[in-house]
This record gives structure tokens, C-alpha cells and sequence, in this order.
């Protein structure tokens, strides 16, 4: 039970909601400058277009939900450190190097790891289908 008065749990709600705003605009506009974030939004929708024509099963929706999830969250990670490194400096630097690489690496690697679930989930349906 709150025991906030009405008007402090009011605030709350409406800080509550401008988060949800701030984290949905962050979205929309790392969707709208990023190019490799509308190619996997693309590869989502044809994966789950697949899950539904090849009737997967509902754990095999749950992995390739959270699979969906994680790449969209790694790659907005990603472009959150290219933009922080960009406004920490403009000059060629080590650090801002590594910071940059490391972070696109945590991006291909749950791209590999996608890509194997992927494989497993859908390739013996596309191979059963192609041999009748
Ligand atoms: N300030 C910097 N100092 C040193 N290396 C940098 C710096 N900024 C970028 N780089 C390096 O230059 C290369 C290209 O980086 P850049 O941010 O332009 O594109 P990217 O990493 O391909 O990202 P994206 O194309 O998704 O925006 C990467 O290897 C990155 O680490």
C-alpha cells in the first residue's frame, strides 16, 4: 500500500509516464539515424512472420522472442555509446576506438548467437519442406 499523499504519488505517475516518453523517443530516433537498427526491425519481421507460417512451438516463440529483444537491445546500447563517445570527443583516440568496438562486438556476437537459434529453430522445417 502507498502511504505517499495524492498529490507526491500524482508527481510520481506523471515522472512514471515522461520516462516512458524520454525511452520511446530514444527509440524512434535511434530507429530513424541508424541504419543497421532497421535492418534487424526488418529481419524481426520476416522471423516472426516464419515463426507463425512454420506453427514453431510456444518455447521455441519464447527463445526467439527474447533473441528479438536482446539484438534490438544490444544494438540501441551500441548506438547509446557511439553517441557518448561522439560527444566526449572529436579526435582520434584509443579509448574512444576500443569503447566503440567493443560495443559493435557485443553486437555481432548476439547477432552470431541469433543467427544459430535462428538456424536451429528454422532450417530442419525449410529442409523438411524442400524434401517433402
Ligand atoms: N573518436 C574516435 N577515435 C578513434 N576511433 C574512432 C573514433 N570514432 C570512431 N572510431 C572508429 O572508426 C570506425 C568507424 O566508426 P563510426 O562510429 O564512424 O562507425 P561505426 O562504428 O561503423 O558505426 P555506425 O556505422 O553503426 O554508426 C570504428 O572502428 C570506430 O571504432
Amino acid at each position: 500500500m502507498s502511504m505517499g499523499s495524492p498529490d507526491r504519488n500524482h508527481k510520481k505517475k506523471i515522472t512514471l509516464l515522461r520516462s516512458f516518453y524520454y525511452a520511446i523517443s530514444g527509440i524512434s530516433s535511434a530507429i530513424k539515424t541508424e541504419r543497421n537498427l532497421r535492418i534487424h526491425l526488418t529481419l524481426s519481421l520476416l522471423v516472426i512472420f516464419l515463426g507463425f507460417a512454420f506453427s514453431i512451438t510456444r518455447i521455441e516463440w519464447l527463445i526467439v522472442i527474447l533473441v528479438l529483444g536482446g539484438m534490438l537491445c544490444a544494438e540501441l546500447i551500441n548506438t547509446a555509446i557511439e553517441r557518448v563517445v561522439d560527444l566526449a570527443t572529436e579526435e582520434y583516440h584509443p579509448l574512444a576506438k576500443q569503447a566503440k568496438d567493443i560495443a559493435a562486438g557485443a553486437v555481432l556476437l548476439f547477432a552470431v548467437t541469433s543467427v544459430v537459434v535462428g538456424i536451429v529453430i528454422f532450417v530442419p522445417r525449410i529442409l523438411s519442406i524442400l524434401s517433402f
